[in-house]
């Protein structure tokens, strides 16, 4: 079974509007709210692809119950930490050109005793687990080495993990040795403390963020696909061009692709593959973090993946 870690939970509130203004009043019909946070995301997508998972994390108050609530609904297995605080919120307003703003709430805070809880039923869980995918921000209250400390409890177990986080947290993250870590453009650069215009930089800042402690590192491009550095070879995924509707959730479903393909054991291509398929597919549907499986299939036909 696959577990989903969603520190910061969010309630996404999606907003289309034909033209984003400045100082005035807009009215919109067509707005959604979605059981969110990066690893919810990935739960749905997971689910999506008919794997098993267990969604663990923090909720609390109204808008954690929507979460809970919205996973029940999609038949999603969850055992989230309940905290007194309340989960966040996120919003996305999208124009007609599909440009976008995202305004992301930092998180509750967690209690020392709601930390305490989460570790402990975590680890008493950890055997049932075959990959753990970890993704997003760390809400108000926890440390920076928090997902260290889940990593190196299912490192113990032998347990794949996959980490999706920037910052702070990804730093102390990689000294437990993730097996994936799936940085975008931006959050690499931050990493690494420069720009990564082509195949050699990625290179040089792949083999320093290896020597950092990472096993492999998935780079997500948006549009231009990615890059996935092994040990010794790296890969270039090439995507096919698409009419987009809300990139919103892309990431996270490669993240869902790249653990349902480590838990069906694809072969590396085909996993690279799988997990682009599910970006894209992501990509062009107006729900975040939503794939339709047919479309997961048209893509992966359409996808090439050479060795450089
Ligand atoms: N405009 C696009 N057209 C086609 N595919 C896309 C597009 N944007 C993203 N994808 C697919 O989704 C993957 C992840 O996208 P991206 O690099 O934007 O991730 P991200 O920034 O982590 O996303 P998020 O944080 O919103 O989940 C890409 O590698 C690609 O496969
Ligand atoms: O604050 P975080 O956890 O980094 O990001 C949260 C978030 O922007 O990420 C998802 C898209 O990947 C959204 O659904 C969600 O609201």
């Amino acid at each position: 079974m696959i577990a989903t870690v969603t520190l910061n939970t969010s309630v996404d509130r999606r907003y289309n509007v034909s033209e984003i203004k400045k100082n005035t009043v807009q009215r919109t019909n067509d707005y959604q709210a979605t059981a969110g946070g990066k690893g919810i995301n990935v739960s749905r997508v997971i689910k999506l692809l008919d794997q098993e998972l267990l969604a663990m994390g923090f909720i609390g108050g109204f808008s954690g119950n929507f979460i809970f609530n919205e996973l029940e609904k999609s038949n999603i297995k969850s055992d989230f930490t309940r905290i007194k605080a309340a989960t966040r919120t996120c919003l996305n307003i999208i124009d007609e050109n599909n440009d976008s703003i995202e305004i992301l709430e930092n998180g509750p805070k967690i209690t020392e005793a709601e930390k305490r809880r989460f570790l402990d039923n975590f680890e008493s869980k950890i055997k049932e687990f075959e990959v753990i995918t970890i993704s997003g921000s760390l809400p108000a209250g926890l440390e920076n080495d928090f997902y260290q400390k889940i990593i190196q409890i299912a490192k113990m177990k032998n347990k794949a993990v996959i980490l999706d986080t920037s910052g702070k947290a990804l730093i102390a993250g990689l000294k437990a040795g993730p097996d994936i870590i799936k940085p975008n453009k931006n959050e690499i650069e931050a990493l690494i403390g420069s720009s990564i215009d082509n195949e050699k930089d990625f290179l040089k800042a792949g083999k320093k963020i290896q020597s950092m402690g990472a096993k492999d590192i998935a780079l997500t491009l948006g549009e231009n696909g990615m890059y996935y550095l092994t040990e010794d070879i790296l890969y270039k995924v090439e995507i096919p061009k698409v009419d987009t509707a809300n990139v919103t959730g892309s990431g996270d479903s490669v993240t869902a692709g790249l653990a349902v393909a480590i838990t069906e054991k694809m072969n590396i291509e085909k996993m690279l593959k799988f997990a682009n398929a599910c970006g894209v597919a992501n990509a062009v549907d107006k729900k975040t973090g939503y794939i339709n499986q047919k479309k997961v299939e048209k893509y992966f036909k359409k996808i090439k993946v050479s060795k450089i």
